[in-house]
């Protein structure tokens, strides 16, 4: 299914802009329904919104990419940056899955802020034909945006309620999917529990996201649509015809690994064969998909950890050259999503009958949870980090909201529930932590 906007073509202007001193990125992030992707004081931001489409079922990538080709196509854009993100772009969510109810999403702001290596740009978009684009009118009409935008602050978290899959219920599908390993159905597969942050107001989500940002400086902020969280796993990212990826699998949890020391807690991390076996499937499942649309591709033989301060993690970067298409073009990063999801480090080993599975002991919607969120350009950049960490903010009938956190862990045959129980705790804390919950 798929809701398209009609009407006039978009017209797009990005100008070169000047960084505003040493103030960190975030701190020009403005009002609660603020689209973020912000990595290492880089990134995105958008405000305001020139157009959207949503699609849900198995055809929600392919359609929402054609969309935005047609987009791209109607489009009259004036570019005098020309680096990834400039131009015409948009930021996206996916459902985690075909059956999902969850519009999946591309959303093009009224005005884009961005950041790299080379400078800062501001991009305005808009389908009014009276509009004159000019990058003096962008900075006039950001500020419009911001003067007009609500930004909630000091909501305090009352309780941590279970969700729909409660601690017990976790374990029990933890149990039957150990069951269905030792079965031989399936090598591995990843199982989630949600619990719901109460507020006695609305969330303050430009509060939230600045201190996921300043925490995990490691991890890609990230805001679409009031899903919200700071991811440690990048899906996919497309610069200039490259696609990289930061695989992560295999976990322990840094406050389990105090009383042994850091260095004796990662170097357990690395010799665990559970783990490393966790992390190997998600390697394959990346490599395998993408291996037929790539002239090369490196993958490091040994893990590296990633120190978050929640978690360690078993973390490789991965890194490919696209392959020339026949009509000369590289594939796009929206044209890769649906390849490379779900990898086995959200889904499992081998994928289809994981997903099945996965649908049917879980049994609750993921909606957004470890579907792909970032952005992506007319030009086929982009960077798609997986949905983790992070949580969906509901609105309370009464003004006070309440946010639905997700986490999972990797399932193999040798898992024990009242461990992965805890790690399900340990992937929450940082949301935990930014909502301020007991
Ligand atoms: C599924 C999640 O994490 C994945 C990413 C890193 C490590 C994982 C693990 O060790 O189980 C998971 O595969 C989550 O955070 O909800």
């Amino acid at each position: 299914m798929i809701s398209i906007p009609q009407g006039p073509a978009l017209r797009v202007l990005t100008a070169p802009r000047a960084l505003a001193g040493s103030a960190p990125f975030l701190a020009e992030l403005a009002g609660d329904s603020t689209l973020v992707w912000a990595h290492h004081e880089r990134g995105m931001l958008g405000f305001g919104e020139a157009t959207r489409a949503l699609a849900s079922g198995p055809t929600r990538f392919a359609s929402l990419s054609a969309w935005f080709s047609e987009l791209a196509q109607n489009a009259q854009v004036t570019d005098v940056v020309g680096q990834p993100g400039t131009g015409l772009s948009a930021f996206a969510s996916f459902g985690f899955s075909r059956a999902s109810s969850f519009d999946s999403r591309l959303v093009v702001p009224e005005i884009q802020l961005g950041r790299n290596a080379d400078g800062a740009w501001i991009t305005w978009a808009t389908a009014d034909p009276a509009v004159q684009l000019s990058a003096e009118g962008a900075e006039a009409r950001l500020a419009e945006l911001v003067a007009d935008s609500v930004e909630s602050h000091g909501a305090r978290a009352t309780a941590v309620r279970p969700g729909r899959i409660t601690e017990e219920g976790f374990q029990a599908s933890v149990h039957a999917g150990v069951a269905r390993i030792r079965a031989g159905e399936v090598e591995k597969i990843v199982l989630a529990r949600d619990a719901v942050v109460q507020l006695d107001g609305p969330t303050p989500v430009a509060d939230t996201l600045r201190e996921l940002s300043v925490r995990y400086v490691d991890c890609w902020t990230y805001g679409v649509d009031g899903l919200i969280g700071a991811t440690p796993e990048m899906l996919i990212q497309v610069l200039d015809g490259t696609a990289r990826a930061r695989v992560l699998a295999g976990t322990l949890d840094r406050a389990a690994g105090a009383t042994a020391g850091d260095d004796a807690a990662t170097a357990s991390l690395v010799a665990d064969a559970k783990q490393r076996r966790e992390h190997q499937f998600a390697i394959d499942s990346f490599t395998e998909a993408l291996g037929p649309l790539v002239s090369s591709l490196e993958a490091p033989n040994e893990p590296f950890v990633l120190q978050l301060p929640n978690v360690w993690h078993l973390a490789s970067d991965v890194r490919a050259c696209l392959a020339p298409r026949p009509d000369g073009g590289t594939p796009g990063a929206l044209d890769l999503l649906e390849i490379v999801h779900p990898t086995a480090a959200v889904c499992g080993t081998p994928r289809t009958r994981a997903g099945e599975i996965i649908r049917e002991l879980e049994a609750v919607d993921r909606g957004a949870y470890a579907g792909p969120v970032g952005w992506v350009d007319a030009a086929g950049n982009g960077e798609f980090g997986i949905a983790l960490r992070g949580g969906m903010v509901e609105r309370g009938p009464d003004g006070a909201d309440a946010v639905r956190l997700w986490a999972g862990c990797g399932i193999v045959a040798d898992s024990e529930a009242p461990a992965e129980l805890a790690e399900t705790w340990a992937k929450m804390r940082p949301m935990l932590q930014a909502l301020g919950a007991p």
